[in-house]
């Protein structure tokens, strides 16, 4: 409600500059670039702004803002040279550490191979482009098991130079070609038939290289041209967590005898506030059959589409047990390359080998005793974060229908969880 005063009560008009892009959807969001000057109009809740840029008025995403002249967040100073962190970033892929850990990911590298294989007749004289090929594993699947007429193997990092010695090593030289840089700023000297890359990050989504494979696809991918994977999907489960829940709560009862519970509130904080990666979930932790509540069609998938990604779920509680919190992984599909062939999957669930992903563990400030028969619904939003734009923040949200009247579980819960900012 607007004050008498010149302004109204909330500042407005107030002049605020853009932290980061927002290309906006639906008719009545304001897009807008990075340190463009918004006038906020009015400011009818905390999460959307009215707002003008250049005579368009429309919706804006408040965090996405700060006010002209307030004092800058050390992690926008910060932020504003390198929203991607891609310093930190590509030094941590020069380096073998994360290329040891994933070569050794046999359920991940072999997945990749049987794709070159199964499809190895249908790669003969096609062009190929392996994005972020790393030591270029990929990239010499292809050249060993089928006969492409080249694969633009494209690495950011300095571990390239290290991967140009591997294809002379193995005698690939005639048909992969290692262009270092990143895939936004590499000129290919032709469109590809097939764009191949290992994007996938924990929860499906983090470290967000999937925008770099989509800027790709849609600048050298051929029409008619092939993606793997061809499609992903985050799968959810209702799951219990007792031993990490003692290790993380429990402890403080009677560690050696003393009553140390005036600090589980520290502890719940502390260890709960964040997704626990790397969660091995015993399949019988699984309250309930789990499901995908986000899918991902890499051909129609767009860049603004990953600034919030929403999925519903309803989960039939199948054995009693304690509710303590939710396990997340994902599913990649890559479609076979002649019609009717075979799809090849790579599951990073509990019921798949393990991958060096593992899964993904959402833990509940208070575990719930649920019943077989009742039934937990609800949604998860992962929320792209505006200014660290490798990082989101997964919302969840539930219910619980319990099937037993005389319990008193609390019936509803929402957690925010930032990965990591
Ligand atoms: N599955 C993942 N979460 N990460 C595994 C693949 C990551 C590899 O791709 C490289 N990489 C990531 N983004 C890019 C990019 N835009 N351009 C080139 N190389 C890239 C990165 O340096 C690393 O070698």
């Amino acid at each position: 409600m607007q004050s008498d005063k010149e302004g109204g009560d909330d500042g407005c008009p107030e002049e605020c500059i853009a932290l980061s892009d927002f290309t906006g959807s639906g008719s009545d969001q304001l897009a807008f670039t990075s340190k463009d000057k918004l006038l906020v109009h009015a400011k009818p809740s905390s999460d959307w702004w009215w707002a003008e840029l250049h005579g368009v008025i429309g919706y804006v995403p408040a965090s996405y803002l700060r006010p002209v002249g307030a004092a800058k967040e050390r992690d926008e100073e910060t932020c504003l040279e390198d929203p991607w962190q891609d310093e930190e970033y590509f030094a941590s892929y020069g380096t073998l550490r994360l290329h040891l850990e994933m070569l050794s990911d046999k359920s991940r590298t072999e997945a990749y191979r049987q794709v070159i294989f199964t499809n190895s007749a249908s790669l003969r004289n096609k062009v190929v482009m392996d994005l972020g090929c790393g030591t270029g594993i990929i990239s010499l699947f292809c050249a060993q098991l089928s006969q492409p007429s080249v694969v633009y193997a494209v690495e950011a990092s300095s571990i390239a130079e290290y991967t140009r010695q591997l294809v002379k090593q193995n005698d690939c030289e005639e048909v992969v070609t290692v262009l270092q840089g990143r895939a936004e700023e590499t000129e290919l000297p032709v469109q590809v038939d097939v764009l191949v890359s290992e994007w996938m990050g924990n929860c499906l989504l983090f470290e967000f290289m999937v925008e770099s494979v989509l800027l790709a696809r849609d600048r050298w991918l051929r029409k008619g041209g092939v993606m793997w994977p061809s499609s992903a999907a985050l799968a959810l489960v209702p799951c219990q967590a007792e031993s990490y829940y003692a290790e993380k709560i429990a402890f403080w009862e009677q560690p050696y005898g003393l009553d140390f519970t005036p600090l589980q509130p520290l502890a719940q904080k502390e260890f709960f506030t964040k997704p626990k990666f790397s969660h091995l979930i015993d399949p019988s932790d699984c309250l309930s059959a789990p499901c995908d509540i986000i899918t991902m069609d890499m051909y129609t998938l767009q860049v603004e589409d990953l600034e919030e990604m929403k999925g519903q779920f309803h989960f039939c509680v199948e054995r009693s047990g304690v509710f303590h919190g939710f396990t997340a992984w994902f599913t990649a599909h890559f479609e076979s390359l002649e019609t009717e062939g075979a799809t090849v999957e790579l599951n990073t669930g509990p019921n798949s080998e393990p991958t060096h992903w593992k899964q993904t563990l959402f833990m509940l400030d208070r575990p719930v005793r649920v019943y077989e028969g009742d039934s937990i619904s609800g949604s998860i939003v992962l929320h792209r974060n505006p200014i660290w734009r490798r990082h989101m923040t997964v919302t969840l949200q539930w219910n619980i229908n319990s099937s037993k009247e005389e319990t008193d579980n609390c019936q509803v819960g929402t957690k925010s969880f930032p990965m990591w900012r």
